[in-house]
């Protein structure tokens, strides 16, 4: 498991990308100027119009476009840094430190390397990307080394679960829930969080692998930060848009657990990494999910409101483990199987 970092860090210039990470990429993608911005000092500080004007905001967004650039949100600039300097010690370890990390079962709660999947014609390929995943809520794991990484660690994921339960608050009020509807039938106390840092190294041909292939995250929130290096893209009413985000800002998608719970009022935004040639990308990901035992179905006053349920139950572990399991890039989704179809 030398990686994909190793491998373009080799004295041999690399020119063309080895056949194993070959993926057959259409990475056209548009920019827009629409992709919403919220402002997260707005919810907390504004005047009641302030407010009630950025609750619109964000309800359209989670339901347009499933995704949203968070600015103003109040996690300071130095605790993302350190975020970044942990993340780049930890990749920078030799091989033998990061080797106790290599994936035994997809559910060890500390796992690095590489990633293979497989296409929808069940043709494998590594994704151009080295990983490191930890699960750090409601139980806290971390690397003994590097020495920075576990202040770091736990610092980034109290302040974004404080964050992520703020929106989903105001989330929740969009959708014209009670107040602490979510929060108590998602037992959001326990919100399960899963960190990870992706490492894509400059890539000789970026349209001949991928970062990570198109995809729906399985929790409810998902936050994202990266070292000012583009590469996210996101689909939107079936074209793909470069989000391009300003400095410090938080970039926020609704995902599958959110979709099944607001009955598809918010839509889990797919979304893919993509590579390029000069600059290495790291992106810092906080996926924000309900407490692992909690059965996640749509919203009861959302039935009532809607006349039927459009999405089956499921406790949150076993749809983790289902999605780590089956390989989503091939065939239906997790998300599509769970959806109940219209009888018409
Ligand atoms: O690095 C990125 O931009 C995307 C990461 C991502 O989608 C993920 O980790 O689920
Ligand atoms: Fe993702």
């Amino acid at each position: 498991m030398a990686g994909v970092k190793v491998l373009s860090e080799s004295s041999v210039v690399l020119k063309f990308v080895p056949s194993k990470f070959n993926f057959v990429n259409e990475p056209t993608a548009s920019n827009s100027d629409s992709i919403p911005i919220i402002d997260f000092s707005l919810l907390t500080s504004g005047n009641p119009d302030q407010r009630s004007k950025v609750i619109q905001h964000l309800g359209k967004a989670c339901q347009e476009w499933g995704f949203f650039i968070l600015v103003n949100h109040g996690i300071p600039e130095n605790d993302m840094k350190a975020m970044f300097e942990a993340a780049t010690e930890f990749f920078n370890m030799p091989a033998e430190e990061k080797q106790q990390y290599e994936p035994k079962n997809a559910s060890d709660p500390i796992k690095c390397g590489n990633f293979n999947v497989k296409d929808t014609s069940n043709h494998t390929f590594t994704l151009w990307r080295d990983y490191l995943k930890i699960y750090v809520h409601p139980e806290f794991h971390c690397p003994l080394k590097p020495d920075i990484l576990r202040e770091a660690l736990l610092n980034y994921s109290e302040r974004t679960r404080k964050l992520a339960r703020a929106l989903l608050e105001a989330i929740s009020e969009t959708l014209e829930l009670e107040k602490g509807y979510m929060e108590e039938n998602l037992n959001l106390e326990s919100l399960f969080q899963l960190f990870a840092a992706n490492w894509y190294p400059p890539c000789p041909q970026p349209d001949r692998a991928i970062g990570i292939p198109p995809h729906t995250d399985h929790g409810l929130l998902t936050f994202l930060i990266h070292n000012g290096v583009a590469g996210l893209q996101i689909q939107h009413n079936g074209d793909w848009f470069n989000v391009n985000s300003p400095q410090n800002s938080i970039l926020v998608n609704t995902a599958d657990q959110l979709e099944i719970f607001s009955n598809g009022r918010c839509k889990s935004v797919m979304h893919r990494a993509v590579l390029n040639n000069e600059k290495t990308r790291i992106s810092i990901v906080v996926a924000n999910g309900p407490s692992p035992d909690a059965i996640v179905g749509p919203a009861q006053p959302l039935v009532a409101r809607d006349g039927r349920a459009s999405y089956l139950p499921m406790k949150y572990t076993e749809y983790i483990e289902k999605q780590l399991t089956k390989s989503q890039f091939n065939g239906k989704t997790i998300l599509e199987q769970m959806m109940i179809q219209d009888e018409k």
